[in-house]
């Protein structure tokens, strides 16, 4: 039985609950707080934990893989492995302070670094020769500066509204871009039957969400340059019309240019373009 570690709380725990809900799992329901949750149908097991434990657990093998941020995994430290990006939980992890006072990662030197990841923020200073005191705290790291215990915050930024409120401005490079993430432990040769069906479902929820079928018809003469702008996984499937001049042709096409491939499609001859979503797959 595959044992799973799943976010108990916080920004993971809802679109990670529904992410193995949609991969065809069994879940907590609404407002359930079971910390253990079997699921035989499927032989596997989900345990309900911090999302900042997790990759603890997984480390250490009591658990057989998780789901966490990117951004949680490098500031454990544990030896453990991403296995597979999953798209949702997107952040960047950046340097802010009060607009227009520090500019350069250079100049973070001798400053106070405020931060709940001191592993993550410790190792890039050290990486990039800066030397610089860090000061842990659980959360609301943004107020630190206001509040006067450091110059410099080291955080989760996503639309960045909660670093404007806090007058700070973010500076240098992101040091990271964090998602959510499936961990596991490292060097396992052969990954385990219920891994391997485990990520297989999961990719099939990722394609499900990111790509539609696209259906049209198109003139036999105009056949070639419309595969060639929907161009499919593999292949697209292509039937002839009855009429015998114009063919039909389905492929799947990414989500987020679905109206720019119909604007040229239509440009190239085709007609009756229709979109469906993909309610499941596997690829
Ligand atoms: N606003 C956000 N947008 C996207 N991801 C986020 C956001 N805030 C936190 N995360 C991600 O959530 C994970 C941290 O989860 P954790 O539960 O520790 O904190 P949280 O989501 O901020 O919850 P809380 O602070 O309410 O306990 C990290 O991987 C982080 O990148
Ligand atoms: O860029 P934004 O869209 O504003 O999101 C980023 C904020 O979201 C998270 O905070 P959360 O609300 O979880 O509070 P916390 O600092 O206590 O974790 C994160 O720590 C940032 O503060
Ligand atoms: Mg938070």
């Amino acid at each position: 039985m595959l044992r799973i570690a799943v976010p108990n709380k916080g920004s993971l725990s809802l679109p990670a609950s529904e992410m193995l809900s949609e991969a065809g799992y069994r879940q907590r329901g609404p407002g359930g707080r079971e910390l253990v949750l079997a699921d035989p149908a499927n032989d596997v097991e989900f345990f309900y934990l911090r999302p900042r434990d997790i990759a603890v657990y997984v480390g250490s093998g009591t658990v057989d893989v998780g789901i966490t941020g990117r951004d949680l995994l490098l500031d454990s430290g544990v030896e453990a492995v991403e296995h597979r990006p999953l798209g949702f939980a997107t952040s960047t992890f950046r340097f802010a302070a009060p607009a227009g006072e520090i500019t350069s990662l250079e100049q973070v030197n001798g400053k106070r670094v405020a931060t709940s990841y001191d592993v993550l923020v410790g190792d890039y200073l050290a990486e990039h020769g800066v030397d610089a005191a860090v000061v842990h705290l659980d959360g609301a790291v943004e107020s630190s500066v206001q509040l006067g215990i450091a110059d410099v915050v080291a955080d989760v930024v996503e639309t960045g509204s909660t670093l404007r409120a806090a007058g700070l401005a973010t500076f240098g490079e992101p040091i990271l871009r964090s998602e959510a993430v499936l961990i596991r432990k490292p060097g396992e040769a052969e990954p385990s039957n219920g891994l391997t069906i485990l990520d297989r479902r999961l990719q099939g929820v990722l394609v499900a969400r990111q790509y539609v079928l696209m259906d049209y018809d198109v003139p036999n003469e105009h056949l070639e340059a419309a595969v060639a702008i929907t161009p499919g996984f593999e292949s697209p499937t292509v039937s002839p019309l009855h009429d015998g001049k114009w063919s039909a042709v389905r492929s799947m096409v990414r989500k987020d240019v679905t109206n720019k491939v119909m604007d040229e499609l239509y440009d190239v001859g085709a007609r009756a373009i229709l979109v469906t979503s993909i309610h499941a797959c596997r690829v």
